[in-house]
């Protein structure tokens, strides 16, 4: 079959873990007989650079003709003096926004293999981690009205606005459920309602999508709580949906059950077929260029793409083995290093992956 990927390098590391991903993504399609075509577009700071926006126009018509995106990170300190609505971050919230990608997965899995890079006490891990954090990612605070107030005059105060309809809450809640009826049939709500009243209608309308999964236990919890019940007992979680800033937050966190924010893949979905797909990390300027990022959390992604844009389970899965395979073997970018394992960077890592596969 043939696909048309959008791809968006971005900055820092996203040049580096997108050209790993894209090696990796054509050897799937030669070993099954596939077509991928790619179409590299800008986004983040090198458009600002290139064409004077974070987000030209073209990206989106060029992503919206596409069968899928395939995002590395957007942003760095070269850009950091820019005000807020011209900044490279702007361009992810403009392409979620403008395909309609409501729903952000974001799958913390321990492997076996990288138990040692895990922060976590063995008694915690156990037997391993398994949880997917359901991030609404196109309304909330990120969304809201903001501005500064009397501007420019003495005594300015700054505001951000947080706001959920009732039909925001009620899509992103079905898409945790039904995901839940995949996994172990459990979904953590994650509000602040003994505070925020946008947190109150959440809750209530959670409990209503529940009614229709009689199957799946509910829980409510808060953010705060959440975040430390993370650390200190991740097994008892296995969907965790959250608004769009809880989620940002509380998935950074997550991703050190993987052992490293490297490893962390995501999907970004709609009601389409259309998804984006990029690791949950930034454009990591410290490390950007030297060969140093984990590319993994990308080709991750990238088999979420196969699975849920393009329907093609086996590939998807042939992806994910190569990785347990390459881990297996001992392999470990910088982030994930541990005693007696064999250091190997961006490249190597690719290569050792498209080997595996
Ligand atoms: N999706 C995105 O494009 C995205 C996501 C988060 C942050 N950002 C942007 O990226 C820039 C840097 O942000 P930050 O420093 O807060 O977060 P970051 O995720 O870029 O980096 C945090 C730390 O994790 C490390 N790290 C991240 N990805 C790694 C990888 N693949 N392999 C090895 N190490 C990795 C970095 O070296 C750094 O020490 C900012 O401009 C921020 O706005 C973009
Ligand atoms: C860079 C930023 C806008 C983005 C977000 O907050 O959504 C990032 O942190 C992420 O997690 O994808
Ligand atoms: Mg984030």
């Amino acid at each position: 079959m043939k696909f048309k990927i959008a791809t968006i390098p971005g900055d820092g590391i996203g040049p580096d873990i997108i050209e790993q991903t894209i090696l990796v993504l054509e050897k799937i399609g030669a070993k099954y007989g596939h077509q991928f075509e790619f179409q590299e577009v800008l986004a983040g700071g090198c458009a600002i650079d290139a064409v004077g926006e974070p987000l030209p126009q073209e990206t989106i018509e060029v992503c919206k003709k596409s069968d899928s995106v395939l995002l590395g990170a957007v942003g760095g300190p070269k850009w950091d003096n820019l005000p807020g609505n011209g900044r490279p971050e702007q361009a992810l919230l403009g392409l979620r926004s403008a395909l309609g990608l409501y729903a952000n997965l974001r799958p913390a899995v321990l492997h076996e293999a990288l138990k040692d890079a895990c922060p976590l006490k063995p008694e915690i891990i156990g037997d391993g981690l398994d949880i997917c954090v359901v991030r609404e990612l196109t309304g909330g605070i990120y969304f809201g009205d903001r501005g500064r107030r009397p501007e420019g005059k003495l005594g300015e105060e700054a505001y951000d606005t947080e706001a959920y309809s009732v039909g925001e809450v009620e899509r992103i809640a079905k898409t945790a459920f039904d995901i839940a009826m995949k996994r172990n049939k459990k979904v953590t709500s994650v509000d602040k309602a003994n505070i925020l009243e946008s947190s109150r209608l959440w809750r209530s309308v959670v409990n209503e999508v529940a009614k229709q999964y009689p199957e799946v236990t509910l829980e409510h919890m808060y953010v705060d709580n959440a975040a430390m019940q993370l650390v200190r007992d991740p097994k008892q979680f296995d969907v965790m949906v959250t608004t769009n800033m809880f989620g940002d937050i509380l998935s950074d966190e997550a991703s050190m059950i993987t052992g490293s924010i490297g490893m962390l893949p995501s999907a970004s979905l709609g009601e389409g077929g259309l998804g984006m797909y990029e690791p949950i990390h930034g454009s990591a300027p410290d490390i950007a260029g030297q060969d140093k990022a984990n590319p993994i959390a990308t080709v991750l992604s990238a088999a979420m793409m196969l699975r849920y844009s393009f329907g093609l389970e086996e590939e998807a899965n042939t992806i994910e083995e190569a990785v347990t395979k390459v881990l297996n073997l001992g392999y470990r970018t910088g982030d994930i290093m541990s005693a007696g394992m064999k250091l190997v960077g961006t490249k190597g890592m690719g290569k050792l992956l498209i080997d595996a596969i």
